[in-house]
């Protein structure tokens, strides 16, 4: 019997940001190994015209959640979704609804952030500093709280490059943060940004690093543990591999390559491309809230859930087998065939950018202008090349995470729990799991279907044929220039013949 699994029995777990993506599975795990638990309270708020319960009916109709349904199958009897917005005071929570999660909850998980690396600063502190801190606020009014887990980056301090699992300071002290939010305006947030974050390359990592801050500074006597997860991709075993349902970390990429947009990234293929399945990441969240609410550690433990440490996999081979993914399952209706490369210069990347993504969207702009239609494919791949340059600092530097406390967590499991909730990434064996990415990305991002797949070789066939046209006529009127302006190359002409 596991343990981890027993002691969710009967408890009421309130989860922050479960409509994302980590959310889902986390929630999705908790049901299907721990049935009998007692209620979930998720703080959702309406999204795209739809009510609460749509959001959560939309959830649980998805594939991610089939098996759930027949090992718990009142689930939705289960989920208690709370309207809350987080960037409002005390969440914008009825009082009935406060009464309630104040005297029930047991366990928070607290996944809910602004993953975007672009975002005001204004609104990355609000949500992942600000609602942080009134979050331990509430929490600390529960009398049955057992655990606090808060979910970080690995990033957070990214700005150094051994990082340890511990909280680091922040140069200007978050509560500073806070009150300046408050009264600045927008210009002048926007003016001091790049001095606030300093060496941290966006507002995400920043805002992220001062969460952790605030929840050392401000957890006071609760039982709290952050984790830090690398990138976090599709699933690796649980449900079923290969699940995503975001354009987030390399999924938008894997997609942009794999319809042929993509022709060439900045990248270190030597680089440590720390990529951590969702599935790992969930494992781990489940085991550190069992852990920190029964053990008690005496202070704040931070868990890094990496891969880089103790199964290192490079940019360069994630690249390769991706790429090699494509040959065997391609993507629907691709636009050039998938042909991408690394560049590690500034010059070759605005080259190819320039040959590779821009030219090519022009010309088929004009195409479609000429045929009547709208163009779009500029606008498109501009918005790839912003994408592209924000994640390059990422994927051009390698980071060492120490994983003691991990470690140490894995070592207090009982065997069935080290199976039950294996977060044990030496196991990964990363040539299957990207393909099962890719694989994921096609069937549950792109919603292609697999019957689909000779046609899509065939049309790959078809741009090869266009390819080769395209250079062969281009290459001829090259030729026929040369041999009007140059003797020589008329005589090279003229001996050919
Ligand atoms: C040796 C030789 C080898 C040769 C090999 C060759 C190599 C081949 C390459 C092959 C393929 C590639 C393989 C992988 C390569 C590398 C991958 C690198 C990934 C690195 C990621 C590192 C991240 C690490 C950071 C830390 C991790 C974290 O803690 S958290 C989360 C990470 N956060 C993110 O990833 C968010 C990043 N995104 C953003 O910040 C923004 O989206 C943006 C700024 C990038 C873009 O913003 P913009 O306003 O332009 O667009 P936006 O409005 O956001 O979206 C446009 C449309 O896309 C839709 N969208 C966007 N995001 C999502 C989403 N999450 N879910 C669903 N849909 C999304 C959006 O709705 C828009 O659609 P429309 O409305 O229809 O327009
Ligand atoms: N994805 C990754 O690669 C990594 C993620 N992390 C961390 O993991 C956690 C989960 O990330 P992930 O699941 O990928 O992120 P997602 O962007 O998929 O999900 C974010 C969640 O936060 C919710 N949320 C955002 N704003 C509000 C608001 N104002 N009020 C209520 N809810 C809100 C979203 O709700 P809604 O559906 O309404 O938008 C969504 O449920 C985050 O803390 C992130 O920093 C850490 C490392 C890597």
């Amino acid at each position: 019997m596991s343990m981890i699994a027993a002691f969710y029995g009967g408890k009421s777990i309130l989860i922050t940001g479960a409509t994302g993506f980590m959310g889902k599975v986390l929630m999705e795990k908790l049901f299907r190994t721990s049935p009998d638990l007692k209620v979930v309270y998720i703080l959702v708020r309406p999204k795209q015209g739809q009510t609460l319960q749509q959001r959560v009916f939309q959830i649980l109709d998805s594939k991610l959640f089939e098996k759930v349904k027949e090992v718990c199958p009142n689930v939705h009897e289960k989920i208690r979704a709370i309207s809350a917005d987080l960037n409002q005071n005390d969440f914008a929570i009825s009082k009935e609804d406060m009464k309630e999660l104040l005297s029930h909850t047991n366990i928070i998980f607290h996944c809910a952030a602004t993953v975007r690396f672009d975002d005001h600063l204004r609104h990355a502190v609000q949500l992942n500093v600000t609602a942080t801190q009134q979050l331990l606020l509430m929490a600390s009014q529960m009398p049955k709280l057992e655990a606090f887990i808060h979910i970080s980056t690995a990033f957070s301090n990214c700005n150094l490059k051994h990082i340890d699992e511990v909280v680091y300071p922040c140069p200007v002290e978050p509560k500073k943060i806070i009150d300046s939010m408050e009264w600045l305006d927008d210009a002048i947030i926007d003016e001091i940004t790049p001095k606030l974050i300093g060496d941290w390359p966006n507002t995400y990592t920043y805002t992220k690093a001062l969460g952790e801050v605030v929840v050392q500074q401000e957890g006071g006597n609760l039982n709290i543990a952050i984790i830090r997860p690398s990138i976090m991709g599709a699933t690796w075993q649980e449900p079923f591999p290969g699940w995503v349902d975001n354009l987030n970390g390399p999924s938008g990429l894997i997609i942009a390559a794999g319809k042929g947009f993509l022709r060439s990234i900045r990248a270190t293929p030597m680089a440590v491309a720390d990529l951590i399945p969702a599935d790992t990441v969930v494992n781990l969240t489940l085991a550190v809230g069992w852990y920190t609410a029964v053990h008690r550690p005496k202070s704040t433990l931070v868990y890094h859930c990496t891969s880089g440490n103790l199964n290192p996999c490079n940019w360069g081979k994630m690249g390769l087998q991706v790429l090699a993914t494509f040959e065997k399952i391609p993507f629907e209706r691709a636009f050039r065939r998938p042909n991408a490369d690394f560049t590690t210069n500034n010059i070759t990347t605005h080259y190819w950018n320039a040959v590779s993504h821009r030219a090519p969207a022009i010309i088929y702009d004009f195409y479609l202008r000429l045929t009547g239609r709208k163009p779009r494919m500029t606008k498109l791949m501009n918005r790839l090349l912003r994408t592209l340059s924000m994640l390059e600092y990422f994927v051009n530097r390698s980071w060492e995470w120490s994983t003691y406390n991990t470690e140490m967590l894995m070592s207090e499991l009982s065997p069935e729990d080290q199976r039950v909730f294996n977060f044990d990434v030496r196991q990964l064996n990363w040539l299957e799991y990207i393909e099962n990415y890719v694989l994921g990305v096609k069937k549950y991002l792109l919603k292609e279907d697999m019957a689909g797949i000779p046609e899509a070789k065939q049309h790959l066939k078809r741009l090869r044929n266009i390819h080769y046209l395209f250079n062969t006529a281009l290459f001829l009127i090259a030729w026929r220039l040369l041999i009007a302006r140059s003797q020589v190359a008329r005589n090279v002409w003229f001996f050919i013949m």
